[in-house]
């Protein structure tokens, strides 16, 4: 039997969107990925804690998001792990999840793979993982800071979208259509978030 590989996308996902999804069905097809897993982080350290919305929130909206493709599945490892969220324990649970055969491909845009050497254990989390840096609009992307087999750097489609942009749009009464999938800005409404 074949290893099965798995990418995995991490992110704070307040909300999730076009961008995030793009990044990961681009990687899915040039990486021959057999499922894509988001996982929304718990509590994003490096992100202001008052400004980050309900786990719950950011959980459900990512399952709207994602439930259309058969390929992508949501997990609540990070959401379910107390305390901070460090990706060397994201990628550890994840082992025992999907197996020692399994490949795992760990998926960052420019902007999070610049700042990778600040995670915790950063030294560590090149032998759990494959890590795939993609482009994205405003950052620069490099692994010249990084062990050259550990990371591939991968270009995808430009979407200048950011959850922190469709928060401020939310809150100034602009629309986020096409920005977000259309069942994430009924969410955004029905719950009245980013008000
Ligand atoms: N438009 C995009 N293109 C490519 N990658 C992206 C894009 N937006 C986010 N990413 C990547 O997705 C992952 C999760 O991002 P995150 O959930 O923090 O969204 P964000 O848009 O960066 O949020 P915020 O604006 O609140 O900082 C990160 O690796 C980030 O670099
Ligand atoms: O491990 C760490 O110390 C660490 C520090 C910052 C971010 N991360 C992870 O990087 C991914 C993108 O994070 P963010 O903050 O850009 O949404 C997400 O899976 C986070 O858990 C991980």
């Amino acid at each position: 039997m074949s290893r099965r590989r798995i990418g995995i996308m991490g992110g704070t996902f307040d909300p999730i969107h076009n961008g995030h999804l793009v990044a990961a069905s681009e990687v899915a097809d040039r990486f021959d990925l057999d499922e894509v897993v988001f996982v929304p982080t718990g509590k994003p350290w490096q992100k202001p804690d008052s400004k980050v919305s309900a786990a719950e929130h950011r959980y459900l909206m990512t399952v709207i998001a994602t439930a259309s493709n058969p390929q992508f599945t949501v997990s609540r490892v990070d959401l379910d792990r107390e305390g901070p969220t460090y990706t060397v324990d994201t990628l550890r649970e994840l082992r025992e999840v999907y197996g020692a055969q399994a490949e795992l491909f760990f998926i960052t845009g420019a902007d999070a793979l610049a700042k990778i050497l600040s995670w915790k254990d950063a030294d560590q989390l090149f032998e759990l993982a494959h890590f795939v840096g993609v482009t994205r609009p405003g950052f620069t992307l490099s692994d010249s800071h990084l062990p050259s087999e550990a990371v591939t750097l991968v270009q995808v489609p430009a979407l200048a979208i950011s959850s922190s942009d469709c928060r401020a749009r939310v809150a100034a009464g602009q629309p986020v259509w096409y920005l977000v999938p259309d069942g994430v800005v009924q969410y955004i409404a029905k719950h009245h978030l980013y008000r």
